[in-house]
């Protein structure tokens, strides 16, 4: 098998015995312990748990923006561990598209000029890619119609949705996405993550983080942590089954009273 085919076979994100210790000096923070995950190529996955859990912090090694303190950690079958600051950012440019719960957008760049901006740290792109590629992302946002427009002009819900344009424009191997909601009414929440729901349908790879049960229901499978560790891994199909089951029980309680 050659190193192409080798990668392409392995899962996107590997990740063996994962745990994460901050260091503030006069103490040391265990964050996350004995994290084993995978996400495959066109998963869906979203990260559940309770505040402090490590949520955030285990989205941040998946994103290379921070290294694991022990374990290993495997991104497109490459190991991580001692790759150096340049290569962690080459690696992020081209490979991860990041979606925040702050939108992040430049308030006096244009929404194609934000979405534009990080494909500019891109080797050899010319500037007429750039602006085909801001354009067809916008396009898959629904937002082709506002990219003159600045972000002040944007209600919440378009500005995220500028966001994952701006993800999605390098067209990265994955989609983070920490909170994508965590700004928006409900009705804005929706409409964000039924375009999560439609880009993972055309084949994205997506890892969302989210307190919200509803949203969470929508990934392929659920990862829940508490304290720090994998408490419970559910998949679209299990939770459909004890769904089913839910509601063949109710009905044998109600034929036989
Ligand atoms: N740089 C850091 N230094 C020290 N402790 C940290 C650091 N980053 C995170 N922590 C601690 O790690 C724990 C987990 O934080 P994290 O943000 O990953 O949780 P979370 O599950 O995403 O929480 P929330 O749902 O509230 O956003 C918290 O106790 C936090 O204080």
């Amino acid at each position: 098998m050659t190193t192409v085919q080798s990668a392409l076979a392995s899962p996107l994100i590997e990740m063996r015995g994962i745990g994460k210790v901050f260091d503030i000096g006069t103490m040391e923070v265990h964050v996350l312990t004995n994290i084993h995950l995978d996400v495959r190529r066109g998963e869906f996955v979203s990260i559940a748990g309770p505040s402090g859990c490590g949520k955030t912090t285990l989205l941040s090694l998946m994103g290379v923006l921070d290294a694991p303190t022990s374990g290993s950690f495997r991104f497109l079958g490459q190991s991580m561990s001692g790759l150096g600051r340049r290569a962690r950012a080459r690696l992020r440019n081209q490979h991860i598209g990041f979606v925040f719960q702050a939108f992040n957008l430049i308030s006096d760049m244009t929404v194609a000029e934000n979405v534009e901006l990080p494909l500019s740290f891109r080797d050899g792109m010319s500037h007429r890619e750039r602006t085909e590629r801001a354009a067809s992302a916008l396009a898959d946002v629904g937002m082709a119609h506002r990219m003159h427009h600045y972000p002040d002009q944007l209600s919440g819900g378009q500005q995220q949705r500028v966001a994952v344009a701006r993800a999605l424009a390098g067209e990265p191997s994955i989609l983070l996405a920490d909170e994508p909601t965590g700004n928006l009414d409900v009705r804005n929440g929706e409409i964000v993550m039924a375009l999560l729901s439609r880009l993972h349908a055309s084949g994205r790879t997506i890892c969302m983080v989210t307190h919200d049960e509803r949203f969470s229901s929508v990934a392929d499978r659920t990862v829940r942590l508490l304290d720090g560790c994998v408490i419970d891994e559910t998949t679209f199909r299990q939770r459909q089954r004890e769904a089913e089951a839910g509601l063949d029980e109710r009905r044998s309680t109600e034929s036989f009273p």
